[in-house]
């Protein structure tokens, strides 16, 4: 098990190149500050396969991510990855609560996307466990049907919801509905983390404007055909491919073998 020892540091240097694309001080009262982050391999994917988790992050970028969580009031995946990833959510930054900080002082609370009910968490998940520990929030499930009354209970033990929202036919909730949703609740800003599904669909000409700051981990690396990939959806219109869109304001940053991209969404007209 992690000790306060064993905390990550992301040293101010670095984090200084950061900070320009994070959460502004003052928050916008009708939507919360949307982070788009993951880390892709050279081939554009996210893992090895559906449900495969894989790492390609190294130590520097790794603690960059967990500098970003320190910075955000949410952090957000979909079901698949709680499946496949059984993930902790947590900041591991040195100085943040559980981690030599007070109480549970920057930490995000982890958000899952979940309309079905697919997600077969238990007292041992990671993120109920750190929950318990005092190293983590519990999480906020996000849901188009009402869930199993043991999940419920146990949920709220931790400190954990349900918030139920109106989906679709096909189980689709609108991110606009999430994110007010989540506005509600009281969050500034979420940081959006994956996996597939979720990154290609907010990427979409339809979502792309909700998006505030973009920041991939690029690892030097290829996955190879067969994993999930970060492919959006482009716009077709009179019979015209139109690209998604681009990024500004763009900057390079180069942390161990990895390069981190930042830049905010620019839609292409
Ligand atoms: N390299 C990286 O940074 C990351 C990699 N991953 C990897 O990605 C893979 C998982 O990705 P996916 O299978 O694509 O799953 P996903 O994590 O994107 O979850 C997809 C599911 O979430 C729900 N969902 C998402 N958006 C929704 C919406 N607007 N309304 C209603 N439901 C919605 C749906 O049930 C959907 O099937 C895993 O292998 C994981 O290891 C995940 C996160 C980050
Ligand atoms: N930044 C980053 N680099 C990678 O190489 C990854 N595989 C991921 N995955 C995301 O991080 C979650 C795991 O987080 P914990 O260490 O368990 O807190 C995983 O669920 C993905 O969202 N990210």
């Amino acid at each position: 098990m992690m000790t306060t020892r064993d905390a990550l540091r992301f040293p101010t240097s670095q984090s200084d190149q950061i900070d320009p694309y994070l959460p502004p001080s003052t928050s916008n009262p009708s939507k919360p500050f949307v982070t788009l982050t993951f880390a892709t391999s050279l081939d554009s994917q996210l893992s090895l396969a559906p449900g495969v988790q894989t790492a390609l992050s190294g130590p520097e970028s790794k603690a960059m991510t967990h500098y970003l969580r320190s910075k955000h009031d949410t952090i957000l995946i979909g079901v698949g990855t709680a499946v496949a990833d059984d993930p902790s959510l947590n900041c591991r930054i040195e100085g943040v609560g559980g981690y030599g900080g007070q109480g549970l002082a920057g930490q995000p609370r982890p958000v899952v996307v979940d309309p079905k009910g697919r997600w077969d968490f238990h007292a041992e998940s990671k993120v109920m466990r750190l929950a318990r520990e005092g190293k983590g929030k519990a999480p906020w499930l996000i849901t188009g049907s009402s869930i199993k009354e043991e999940e419920q209970k146990l949920l709220e033990s931790v400190g954990g919801k349900v918030l139920e929202l109106p989906c679709s036919s096909t189980s689709s909730i609108p991110w606009s509905a999430i994110l007010d949703a989540l506005t509600k609740e009281g969050a500034s800003s979420v940081m959006i983390e994956g996996g597939g599904v979720v990154i290609n669909d907010l990427l979409s000409s339809e979502n792309f404007r909700l998006i505030d700051s973009v920041i991939v981990t690029i690892a030097p690396t290829w996955l190879g055909k067969g994993g999930v990939q970060v492919c959006p959806k482009e716009r077709i219109e009179d019979g015209r491919r139109i690209p998604v869109g681009r990024l500004k304001g763009v900057k390079w940053v180069p942390l161990g073998e990895d390069v981190v991209l930042c830049g905010h969404p620019k839609l292409e007209q």
